[in-house]
């Protein structure tokens, strides 16, 4: 089992990796920089469950399991084995850092869709052919999800739902800034994300950190450790909502520490059209629906509407 590093924004900080110092039991390690420091980390926590994908289908009640565990604990778990092989995950992180060159020349600067093939040569294939193979593992996922919920395994993977789903992929690059976690500066700020699921990729530097109990003051976080070969699955909060508050959607923030870090955010929603509806098996006289029904798009628009800026502002006053 991997292990992560807690850390509450008040205790003590490696300058250099920004793992958190704090006393308590645990057993002592080296900050992941491998900085020699006076103090010792502590790792005091299991890091997020690993789900293996190519279970054949007779073990798929272990990784069905694990996940639920996963989903009802912190809503964060990796998957393994999900059939896209690290030397194609290794060309689309390079095509993202050659994005990141050839776009260096400020705000707003480049084409805004697809990159032409001579800036980019074999940019847009890459990432569409990525877009293929992350919506399936994206199905798969969900097709587990189903059954930790109770629900017929298709009930997410259907032409309705996710056959046509809206599939977001982010490009992210952290440009070695260094967070600081008690004034407030992060490489991303504190968030859940709005959807169904999110399957993250991240090169070899540490930097996402999960809030567990959002509620709990001071708040703790614990690193969740890049893996090598797997996603980082966390659930949305659209997943949330239609499973009545069971399954978690989880705060996250990325702290930078001087590195550059790459990462790659594939969100996955199901159509604009689906109703989402507190799911039959997440209901029950003791435990009534939460939410009332809402369609996915109306949903999302909501969300997106309390959470970013208004872009108006920024056009020109009329003269
Ligand atoms: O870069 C990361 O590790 C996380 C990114 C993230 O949480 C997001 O884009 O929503
Ligand atoms: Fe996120």
């Amino acid at each position: 089992m991997p292990t992560a590093m807690a850390t509450t924004d008040d205790d003590d900080v490696c300058s250099i990796c920004l793992v958190g110092f704090h006393s308590g039991a645990g057993t002592p390690k080296q900050p992941p920089c491998g900085m020699s420091t006076t103090k010792f980390v502590y790792c005091n926590s299991r890091g997020p469950n690993c789900i293996d994908l190519s279970l054949s289908s007779s073990d798929i009640y272990q990784s069905v399991s694990l996940l639920k565990q996963a989903c009802l604990d912190c809503g964060f778990f990796y998957v393994v084995n999900h059939g896209i092989s690290e030397q194609f995950m290794d060309q689309v992180f390079a095509q993202s850092r050659s994005a990141r060159r050839r776009f260096q020349g400020g705000p707003f600067y480049g084409p805004n869709v697809w990159p032409a093939l001579d800036l980019l040569p074999g940019w847009r294939d890459t990432m569409e052919e990525f877009h293929r193979q992350a919506l399936e593992v994206a199905k798969a996922v969900a097709r587990l999800i189903a059954l930790a919920l109770d629900l017929d395994v298709h009930f997410f993977d259907t032409q309705e739902m996710l056959g046509e789903a809206i599939a977001t992929l982010r490009l992210l690059h952290y440009d070695g800034q260094i967070s600081d976690p008690a004034n407030g500066i992060f490489g991303a700020g504190a968030h859940s994300d709005f959807g169904l699921i999110t399957l993250l990729a991240t090169d070899e530097v540490i930097g996402l950190q999960i809030c567990k109990d959002k509620d709990a003051k001071p708040q703790v976080w614990e690193y969740v450790s890049p893996k090598k070969g797997a996603f980082i699955v966390n659930l949305g909060d659209m997943l949330e909502r239609w499973s009545n508050c069971i399954f978690k959607s989880t705060l996250h923030r990325v702290v930078g520490n001087g590195q550059d870090r790459y990462s790659i955010a594939y969100f996955v929603e199901p159509s604009h059209d689906c109703l989402v509806e507190c799911l039959p098996t997440c209901k029950s006289e003791e435990n009534p629906p939460k939410f009332p029904p809402i369609l996915c798009h109306t949903y999302l628009s909501q969300r997106y509407h309390d959470t970013h800026a208004d872009l108006n502002v920024y056009k020109e006053p009329k003269k």
